[in-house]
């Protein structure tokens, strides 16, 4: 199916809805909206539950694609588990939004993602594998994340993250965090290394 204009969601904005459907998973039924950014044909979906355009803040979490922690049980990060807890939060809560950005790597891409472990493997840190392969830190848009949470009818969240970053460029882009959820879920000898090096570097919340 192709995009059409009518689809997109503001006037300036790369992001265009496409369709949604129901999604039953094992912690409950969300509503899965799919989005496609025209610009790069990058496809992004934004899982909901409840009422989540009262103009109340809404309990929710910006997640980055990480094939590997959220879909093949990586150890290597805390991906899987941050997910999960987030979408049993928000069905616990009975309302709430994961908006997942398909920005793979901090948006290196899978496949840069690989070489950086492939560095890592050989004893450089998350942040030094990426520069040494001459890519940014983290080249993720969030302004994306912007434009869902609009077309979606929200503007104020309650944040499930432990990144300062993810907290201010979603502020600068006109979301209004109004509180920050420390999500502190599937620390494990494999990714001790990685996790320290996210709160020394990347200056990540400890809580
Ligand atoms: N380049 C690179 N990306 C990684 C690595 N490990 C995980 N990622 C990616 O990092 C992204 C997750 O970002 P994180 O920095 O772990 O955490 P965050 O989402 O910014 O912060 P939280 O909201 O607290 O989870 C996903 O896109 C992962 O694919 C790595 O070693 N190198
Ligand atoms: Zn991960």
């Amino acid at each position: 199916m192709t995009t059409t204009h009518q689809n997109q969601i503001k006037d300036h904005s790369p992001v265009c809805f496409i369709a949604s459907c129901r999604l039953p998973t094992q912690w409950g039924e969300f509503t899965m909206y799919g989005f496609e950014d025209v610009r790069n044909r990058q496809e992004h979906v934004a899982l909901t539950v409840g009422n989540i355009a009262s103009g109340q803040a809404v309990l929710g979490r910006i997640h980055s694609e990480c094939l590997t922690g959220d879909a093949l049980f990586s150890k290597r990060c805390d991906c899987g588990p941050q997910l999960e807890a987030a979408m049993k939060a928000v069905q616990q809560a009975g309302c709430g939004v994961i908006v997942y950005l398909r920005q793979e790597g901090r948006g290196i891409g899978l496949l840069n993602k690989i070489r950086a472990y492939k560095l890592q493997d050989e004893g450089l840190d998350t942040v030094d594998a990426n520069l040494a392969l001459g890519l940014p830190v983290d080249a993720r848009d969030f302004s994306l994340a912007k434009d869902i949470l609009d077309y979606l009818g929200i503007h104020s969240v309650q944040l499930m993250t432990n990144n300062p970053q993810k907290v201010a460029t979603l502020q600068a882009h006109g979301i209004n965090v109004v509180n920050r959820i420390p999500l502190h879920v599937g620390q494990n000898p494999e990714n001790q290394h990685y996790l320290y090096t996210k709160i020394e570097k990347l200056k990540h919340f400890t809580d």
